[in-house]
């Protein structure tokens, strides 16, 4: 087990603490799961972590939309703290409603600093909840320290507010020159970036599925990496079984794998 320790903020909607916690520990992390008012509480605990999770689900049940509330509690009572934690190079990944989250904290992609709203994650442009794998190709040439030597990525999506816009022509233009974009939504067999439905499932513009900031340790995504930490995870596991291609692991496994790497290279 690495030294390596992060945090996963639960509660008030939230659910995907479980599986979060057991891909951290599978990467040779600790993983604690504490509760938003715990940590509000006593936000000095945050400085404790060298990755920090903002995890999926329904937080304040998509109330204003998905992610407002719990951002403006996280902007008005750990403001200080979560930029310090992000100045001294510590990581931060935010899966679907935790991406939501940090788009409207303006952690990501902080193209003009910390705290500023640049991209919106509005509703698919299907008008409905999806739930279906997606296949993820990743932009080798982002700084994203957590997409770091992947190519393709298979993984399951589950939301109702996941198209990626951006405020502008400008930022949209900032995000893809500045390396922002580490995913997109791509066809399965082509493995080219896709707005078609539902390989694209929500139509966000260039087909976006994935950001982070410049650093790249600060990153963002819809899919579910967390969902597909088991081979067994995957729909056509037996089809791959049959055909030599079941993997070992979960492809999933590999953004967690990347983050206690980085972490035990460069935090401890
Ligand atoms: N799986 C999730 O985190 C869902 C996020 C959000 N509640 C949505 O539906 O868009």
């Amino acid at each position: 087990m690495s030294r390596v320790k992060a945090l996963i903020i639960t509660g008030l909607g939230l659910n995907c603490e479980k599986e979060t916690a057991v891909a951290f520990e599978a990467a040779g992390a600790s993983a604690s799961k504490i509760h938003l008012n715990d940590l509000l509480k006593d936000t000095t605990k945050l400085k404790d972590y060298h990755v920090l999770a903002f995890i999926g689900g329904f937080s304040f049940g998509d109330h204003l939309g998905s992610g407002t509330v719990l951002a403006n509690r996280i902007k008005h009572g750990l403001r200080q703290e979560l930029e310090d934690f992000i100045e001294s190079g510590k990581l931060i990944i935010g899966i679907c409603n935790g991406f939501q989250t940090m788009t409207r904290l303006g952690i990501v992609p902080a193209l003009k600093g910390l705290f500023n709203q640049e991209v919106a994650l509005q509703h698919n442009d299907c008008g409905t909840f999806r739930d279906n794998w997606v296949t993820l190709k990743v932009e080798e040439s982002s700084q994203c320290v957590f997409t770091k030597g992947i190519h393709v990525l298979p993984v399951p999506i589950r939301h109702g507010e996941g198209k990626l816009v951006a405020m502008d022509e400008e930022t949209l233009n900032d995000l893809e020159e500045g390396g922002h974009v580490c995913l997109r939504y791509a066809d399965p067999v082509s493995i080219e970036p896709t707005q078609e439905f539902p390989m694209n499932p929500n139509g966000s513009q260039n087909s976006i599925a994935g950001i982070c900031d410049k650093s790249g340790r600060v990153f963002g995504l819809m899919p579910h990496p967390e969902a597909y930490i088991s081979p067994f995870n995957h729909p056509h596991w037996t089809q791959q079984k049959i055909n030599g291609t079941l993997p070992e692991e979960g492809l999933g496994m590999q953004i967690f794998r990347n983050a206690v790497e980085f972490a035990e290279s460069e935090l401890l």
